[in-house]
């Protein structure tokens, strides 16, 4: 691995800020600013349960995944009409690409959108054109997971499965997100059994809130590549030395985790305990329209509070990349561009 060279702790923001990254862990749903959620709600005739986008952002304090969740569903009612998804997407890849992401592989969550009569084909159709207009005109690449919801049943993820069929080739992988606890990771064994004859690449989130029982069950029942969150694998240290040995990438969304109050104070979060652990964690910010900050905030933020050093930024790019589903060639330009980027930062010191 390149040998890091030092830079100063006023500088550290500015470095995290201008290093090439990949954002592995981002629920394109979460992305609904509020701002977008009224001009949405008006351009499709919907009345809001809200007078103002101030009274909208004043609900958005949370207690646990669960309160979030009932808001970030309510809040996506709004998306209609491919061109909603459409728009939600060019705002997030615009974002995204000032924040030097070069790479993101989006979450979507189909489920949400069928439930209220919105066809498999106007969501994913509208994402993907926006993935490509993006790719034209900023250069930034960017691929699409479907999550299945898991306080849903095994059905409707095979009737949600089945949905995306003749658009197997929009997608690049699927995920398991919505309620944690009480919804195991073996609930959906077969259809992720199924996805990979298929093809499709595997991750899901587990040990956000839930035990280190269901990192386990995603690893062997489901057979994910990626765990999203993972934190809770710190209480479990034949888990850790698993994790660690397979090179098994941790998406982490540090902001997130402080406003569920997964950790209370962001000083108490455990990323660096997990790369210290030689864990590939990345860095990622999941809802940043619900938890106040896109992926570069969730960088400064998390490195500030916690103390984390520029070797640490250099290794949580390095891992963004690595663990991403890119082919090994974009892979290696990215990384070289990385390498390139400590580099220029240093002459400058
Ligand atoms: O952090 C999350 N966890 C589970 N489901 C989700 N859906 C959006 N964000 C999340
Ligand atoms: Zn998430």
């Amino acid at each position: 691995m390149f040998k890091v060279p030092p830079v100063s702790a006023e500088r550290l923001p500015g470095l995290l800020r201008a290093m090439p990254k990949a954002e592995l862990h981002i629920h394109i749903e979460g992305t609904l600013e509020p701002e977008m959620i009224f001009a949405l709600a008006q351009r499709n005739g919907l009345r809001l349960p809200y007078a103002s986008v101030q009274e909208l952002r004043s609900a958005y304090a949370f207690s646990n995944l669960q309160s979030f969740l009932d808001v970030y569903y309510a809040g996506a009612s709004v998306l209609l009409h491919e061109q909603d998804f459409y728009d939600l997407a060019r705002a997030y890849l615009a974002r995204a690409a000032r924040d030097k992401v070069l790479h993101a592989e989006i979450f979507f969550d189909p489920q949400t959108h069928t439930a209220r009569g919105v066809a498999m084909e106007t969501v994913v159709n509208g994402l993907h054109r926006a993935c490509a207009d993006a790719r034209t005109e900023s250069g930034i690449s960017a691929a699409l997971i479907l999550c299945f919801l898991r306080h849903l049943s095994e059905a409707s993820a095979f009737e949600t499965l089945e949905q995306a069929g003749p658009l197997r080739d929009r997608i690049v992988g699927v995920g398991l997100d919505s309620s944690e606890q009480g919804h195991p990771p073996e609930k959906f064994a077969r259809v992720f059994a199924r996805c990979r004859e298929l093809g499709l690449r595997l991750v899901a989130h587990a040990g956000e809130e839930g035990p280190p029982a269901y990192i386990w069950g995603a690893l062997d029942a489901l057979k994910v590549e990626r765990i999203d969150h993972g934190v809770q694998a710190v209480h479990d240290a034949a888990l850790m030395r698993r994790l660690a040995q397979e090179r098994i990438a941790l998406t982490v969304c540090p902001l997130s985790n402080h406003r569920l109050r997964v950790f209370p104070e962001l000083a108490q979060h455990n990323l660096r305990q997990l790369l210290d652990a030689g864990l590939a964690a990345t860095v990622n910010s999941d809802d940043p329209a619900y938890f106040g900050g896109y992926v570069n905030e969730n960088f400064t933020q998390v490195f500030a509070a916690t103390g984390l050093t520029v070797r640490h930024a250099y290794q949580l790019a390095f891992n963004s990349f690595e663990a991403s589903f890119a082919g090994t060639a974009e892979k290696r330009a990215w990384e070289h561009q990385l390498k390139e980027s400590f580099e220029r930062f240093v002459e400058h010191d």
